[in-house]
């Protein structure tokens, strides 16, 4: 299921681990983005995307489609203030749109074994927390623990800033065209100081080239079967809309505390579902 020789997680004690770790650590202090090419093997994601897909023609899953503005916050008190206010273009006052389809772990878990065992490995648990260099514990949240997420063609996410700390990701299939990954590190600050939103690839790479020359678009290749650890809380990231094709991904939820829940409100919003 994992690549474990160009992977090593399973030996912790080992040198090849430990400069494995120290790679991980360093490229997500300088861009807050690591990526594990081919983390999982070829047998595994085929048989992920076909149980996925599964599911998604059985009409399991939640579409949700959402509006929000990048701080994924909500500004109807500010936008509505002043008449300027509610003319201006900044990135608070712009609302975006996102969507996607949803499985929850619920919904996954007879047919996709194999995340189950990826999820509940203490060698992955291990990896994970000396990568990020916090005490780590898997989410015990029925639906929430991880989900795969699928982007059909005109879904995507649209830019913003995460809520959590951190986001652990695998790509079972990326899209044939668009859905492409798109991040600004540590770009927090910029973007609170634009008067407009840049709502495309081009207008992005023109809003960063006005500011200074230490910010850069990254757009990193995710392939099937790749692992991503990424700081989405100062860095402006998105899906970019999907064009052709279908992107699968499964976001793995640990956090700093044991026993988190997901609230009412996401669950409603995203999952679809009430808690009995
Ligand atoms: O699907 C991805 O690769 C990114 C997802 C993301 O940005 C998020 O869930 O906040
Ligand atoms: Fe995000």
């Amino acid at each position: 299921m994992i690549n474990y020789s160009e992977y090593p997680i399973d030996a912790a004690s080992t040198s090849e681990y430990a400069a494995m770790i120290k790679i991980c650590k360093e490229q997500l202090r300088v861009q807050g983005f690591v990526s594990l090419k081919n983390f999982l093997d070829s047998r595994c994601v085929s048989s992920l995307v076909s149980s996925i897909l599964d599911l998604e023609q059985l009409g399991v899953g939640f579409y949700s489609t959402e509006r929000h503005n990048v701080f994924l916050e909500d500004n109807a008190k500010e936008s509505s203030s002043t008449d300027q206010d509610a003319k201006s273009l900044h990135p608070r006052h712009i609302q975006l749109k996102s969507s996607k389809l949803l499985i929850n772990a619920n919904d996954l878990v007879r047919k996709a074994p194999e995340l189950d065992i990826l999820f509940q490995s203490t060698a992955f648990l291990h990896f994970i927390r000396d990568v990020l260099q916090l005490n780590l514990y898997p989410s015990s949240d029925e639906y929430g623990k991880y989900y795969a997420n699928i982007f059909n063609k005109g879904d995507g996410l649209n830019f913003h800033f995460d809520r959590s700390e951190f986001s652990i990701s695998l790509i079972l299939q990326p899209a044939d065209d668009g859905g492409r990954f798109q991040f600004v590190p540590n770009s927090r600050e910029i973007v609170e100081g634009w008067s407009e939103m840049p709502l495309n690839t081009k207008d992005l790479r023109s809003a960063i080239a006005a500011s200074s020359s230490k910010y850069t678009l990254e757009e990193p290749d995710l392939a099937a079967g790749d692992l991503y650890l990424f700081r989405g809380q100062n860095s402006l990231h998105r899906v970019s809309e999907i064009t052709k094709g279908t992107r699968i991904n499964v976001i793995l939820t640990f956090n700093t505390e044991p026993d988190v829940m997901l609230n009412n409100y996401t669950l409603q919003k995203f999952f679809g579902v009430t808690r009995s």
